[in-house]
């Protein structure tokens, strides 16, 4: 499969139908056609995927399996020249998990920063209570 046609993204627009669908994933495109009716994540979703324009989000999305990676050569028919890979595709997938926790980490956080927030001025009574008490009768006795 050395000879991919070049296609471009208007004439690839022109295939979202049931009767001539095609997917861009990844900057290649794939005629999915005779493939809609034996998808087992059913054809809607392939129709929604190609009438998107892009369907790399969506396909890397569900966590399809290798043998399903491996079924995509049979379909291929082309790609795109100039291709720019959509954000979840480039890598940085792996950084959208991470933060959601960073969102997770946010609540114990500001419980801990709440605490701090009734802490630190109690301290701070204390430390002056017990200042103010050491100026006004400790050092006077050791004057005596
Ligand atoms: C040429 C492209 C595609 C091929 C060859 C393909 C193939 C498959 C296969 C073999 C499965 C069964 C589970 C697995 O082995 O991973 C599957 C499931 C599924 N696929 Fe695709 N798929 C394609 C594109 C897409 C796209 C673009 C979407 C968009 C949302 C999609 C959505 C799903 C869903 C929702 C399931 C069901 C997952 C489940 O029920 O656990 N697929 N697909």
């Amino acid at each position: 499969m050395g000879d991919l046609k070049k296609l471009s993204a208007s004439e690839i627009s022109l295939h979202t139908s049931k009767d001539d669908c095609w997917l861009l994933i990844n900057g290649k495109v794939y005629d999915v056609t005779k493939f809609l009716e034996d998808h087992p994540g059913g054809e809607e979703v392939l129709l929604h995927a190609s009438a998107s324009g892009d369907a790399t989000d969506a396909f890397e999305n569900v966590g399809h399996s290798t043998s399903a990676t491996s079924m995509m050569e049979s379909y291929l028919i082309g790609s795109v020249e100039g291709y720019v890979a959509p954000y979840a595709a480039t890598g940085e997938a792996s950084s959208r998990p991470s933060s959601s926790a960073q969102g997770n980490k946010g609540k114990p956080a500001s419980s801990s920063a709440s605490f701090i927030d009734y802490l630190l001025p109690v301290l701070v009574l204390i430390f002056a209570f017990v200042a103010w008490y050491y100026l006004t009768f400790i050092s006077k006795d050791e004057k005596k």
